[in-house]
């Protein structure tokens, strides 16, 4: 068992310095000036001078100091003389990235993300405001690092990456004591704290206290989408032991060595924190993160009507689903309306899963008239598929949170389904509108199952491939893939990768690279370039993030007639005789458009509009205004491209507009209590653009505050 280090343990003094400072108003403004200031173009106090201020991330800005705060702030001479710009040094930071991506043409191995990573995370650490611009302006290219799928790859390793501490480290070892060890966080104003216990880490299980990187990414995203101020944002770790063997064994393990705890003493250390965290910070807003599902209901019940607080994975999820779902059905060029008629299975019943399927039906009762008989009926559009195939009322030891969506065994029966009956029997007997995956099981969406899907009774049947991260999809077995931001790279270490396995010479490698049918020249950037890949035979399977396929035509497979094909794409063209032995032919085949389906399109802008609200909870109305605003943002010409999410880069316009939707509705449901100057009665008082352009002026942009030195 690890010793949790006593120094981080405050002092009882260091609270009551503390509280004494709090109830003196002269002493409360000198302790949050430099937050209030740092927002806008107002000189910023600063209570450290020379090393102290370079080595502090939130003030330090490097090469970019101006002569006379070099000379302010006693930095004369710890510093090269060129006195660079905030572009210039963002321009040496990414030539020094992108040579390592030219050193790295094969592909986005784990090697090359976790090197990204890395530098990504030096920069965070020594100057985060140029850390935030660059992320901010590459926000498609770096999420995908920042973020899952690669923070998944830095949670596993994190013993190893491990450098400098970021958040806090809640124990169970520290019971008792937290009320005291919060006050040990330098920020005297947190807005936004992302928890996780570390028990089901992406789709990756019990990482135990290696969990703390999704926290860590999950607030790079409120920083960068909602301009929450980083030095208000705090990720969280509660470590209660794990039951991760390996972990458990691994003398490198940083966490707890002891299994698990559980029942009431689990759920008196999560008390503990709240009641600290909320003690200190009476509002701030807690994100629950990566709980199993065994705990994750359990917790948000019992804190969703006392606290600021919400589960991204049960609440976000079903909220980006939910959009997804509309805009599937308004790609079929139907009305949302007719939400109610499609027919929906879902693979997964744990937390994600019945998080969107409660949403969802929610949301179609309303539709049918919010009344008993409406949310009876929508209840039935649902299949339900876990590990033990489909959940019907004969299923024993039923999870209560699945139970309201088992089906009835008559029924079932009628429909040539029985209880377990696997996923590709239900798709082949449901022909469903929608297959919607939460399992965190790659290459569940087989052959047999997309081959089933073929029978969908839709127009345009839609696939939300929803499960993370993107590793979890390589099976070498199946034969549709979807390859979401991979391409070429992807294909290359996937051929290879089979050499390998067939005797790694050249007759291995030539015969491998028959094994993949390519559909589009433009697979290399296929992710940025909005273009879905789509492979057929031997390849990977789809899974890792929310795809939509919705069938959009465009250039098809490729064959030797490929005229200007992509020379990156060549070894991959097929030979055309070959393919017509196939009964194949150049272009033949499906590109949808995809993109990622991820609750980051609405965890940042339900953290910020609660928070510029000022409302109490967290409602559930004001979850479906963030949903339903999201499903709105795409242009009716887009969705019947089949684009249903909008693009990454879009993610700060997207999240401000999420952020008002949720203002709007807590204002309407009398929630909300208002933020800093903005009381209640402002707030009640603002048009629809006026709560727009509110939520954009409060939100934080990476510039350089001039620094002005004060004794302490
Ligand atoms: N795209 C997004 O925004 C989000 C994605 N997720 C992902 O969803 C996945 C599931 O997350 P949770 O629900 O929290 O996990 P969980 O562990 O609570 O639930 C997993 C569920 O999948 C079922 N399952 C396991 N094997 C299966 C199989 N062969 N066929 C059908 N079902 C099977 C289990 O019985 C269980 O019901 C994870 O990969 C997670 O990363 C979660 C939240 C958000
Ligand atoms: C994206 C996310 O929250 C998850 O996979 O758990
Ligand atoms: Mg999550």
């Amino acid at each position: 068992m690890s010793n949790f280090p006593n120094q981080i343990r405050a002092s009882s003094s260091l609270i009551k310095r503390f509280k004494q400072r709090m109830t003196n108003p002269a002493a409360m403004m000198q302790a949050t000036r430099h937050f209030t200031t740092l927002e806008g173009h107002r000189p910023a106090i600063v209570h450290k001078r020379s090393l102290d201020i370079l080595h502090d991330p939130w003030f330090n800005k490097g090469t970019a100091f101006s002569m006379t705060e070099r000379d302010r702030l006693d930095l004369r001479g710890l510093l090269p003389p060129n006195v660079m710009t905030s572009e210039q040094q963002i321009q040496r930071f990414t030539a020094d990235l992108k040579r390592l991506e030219v050193q790295a043409r094969d592909g986005p191995s784990d090697p090359y993300a976790l090197a990204k990573w890395r530098i990504l995370n030096r920069l965070h650490d020594r100057n985060e405001t140029m850390y935030y611009k660059v992320l901010i302006a590459n926000i498609e290219e770096y999420a995908p690092i920042v973020y899952t799928p690669t923070v998944g790859l830095v949670c596993q390793n994190y013993s190893g990456l491990f450098r400098r501490p970021r958040g806090m480290y809640f124990s169970a070892e520290d019971r008792g004591e937290m009320m005291s060890m919060v006050y040990n966080w330098p920020a005297e104003q947190v807005d936004m704290i992302v928890v996780t216990d570390g028990s089901r880490i992406l789709g990756l299980g019990d990482l135990g206290v290696q969990g703390i990187g999704i926290a860590i990414g999950k607030l790079d995203l409120y920083v960068a989408a909602a301009g929450i101020n980083p030095q208000r944002v705090l990720p969280v770790m509660i470590d209660v032991g794990t039951n991760n063997e390996k972990l458990l064994k691994d003398p490198m393990y940083l966490g707890l060595q002891e299994h698990r705890l559980d029942g009431d003493e689990y759920i008196a250390v999560i008390d503990e924190f709240m009641e600290a965290v909320f003690t200190r910070w009476p509002h701030v807003i807690v994100q629950f993160e990566d709980f199993q599902s065994k705990w994750a209901f359990k917790l948000l019940q019992r804190y969703r009507n006392t606290y600021r607080m919400f589960n991204d994975d049960v609440q976000g999820t079903a909220g980006v689903a939910i959009a997804g779902l509309l805009g599937a059905v308004r790609a079929q060029g139907r009305p949302m309306i007719d939400f109610p008629k499609q027919k929906i299975v879902v693979a997964g019943a744990g937390s994600a899963g019945i998080g969107v399927l409660n949403a969802a039906r929610k949301t179609m009762a309303r539709m049918l008239g919010n009344n008993e008989s409406a949310f009876e009926s929508a209840g039935r559009q649902f299949w339900v598929v876990d590990a033990k195939g489909l959940i019907t009322e004969e299923r024993e030891n039923i999870d209560p949170e699945a139970l309201p969506f088992a089906r009835k065994v008559k029924e079932a029966s009628r429909q040539g389904l029985r209880e377990g009956a696997s996923l590709a029997e239900v798709v082949r007997e449901v022909k469903p509108d929608v297959l919607l995956g939460l399992s965190a099981v790659g290459g569940l969406f087989s052959k047999e199952v997309l081959e089933a899907l073929k029978g969908s009774t839709s127009t345009r049947p839609a696939i939300f491939a929803m499960s993370n991260p993107t590793k979890n999809g390589i099976k070498f077995a199946s034969f549709f893939c979807l390859v979401p931001f991979a391409g070429i790279g992807v294909l290359n270490a996937a051929r290879k990768t089979m050499a390998r396995m067939l005797g790694n010479n050249e007759s291995a490698f030539e015969s491998a690279g028959r094994q993949f049918w390519v559909v589009d020249a433009k697979v290399r950037n296929a992710f940025t370039a909005g273009k879905l890949v789509i492979h057929i035979s031997d390849a990977l399977s789809i899974v890792g993030m929310i795809i939509e396929l919705v069938a959009l035509y465009t250039q098809g497979l490729i064959t030797e007639e490929r005229e200007n094909i992509d020379p990156e794409a060549l070894p991959f063209a097929r030979k055309v005789k070959e393919a017509s032995r196939q009964g194949l032919r150049e272009g033949n085949g499906h590109i949808g458009h995809c993109n990622q389906g991820n609750n980051m399109y609405l965890f940042p802008g339900i953290g910020l509009g609660t928070l510029l609200s000022g409302s109490r909870i967290i409602s559930d109305g004001m979850l479906q205004a963030a949903a339903e605003c999201l499903a709105e943002y795409m242009a009716e010409e887009e969705v019947l491209n089949g684009i249903i999410y909008p693009s990454t880069s879009r993610i700060r316009d997207i999240t401000k507009e999420v952020a008002a939707a949720v203002v709007k509705e807590a204002i309407k449901e009398d929630l909300a209590e208002g933020y800093r100057e903005m009381d209640a009665r402002e707030l009640h008082k603002l048009s629809q653009e006026e709560i727009v352009e509110y939520v954009k002026n409060n939100m934080w942009s990476p510039d350089y505050p001039t620094l002005v030195y004060k004794m302490d």
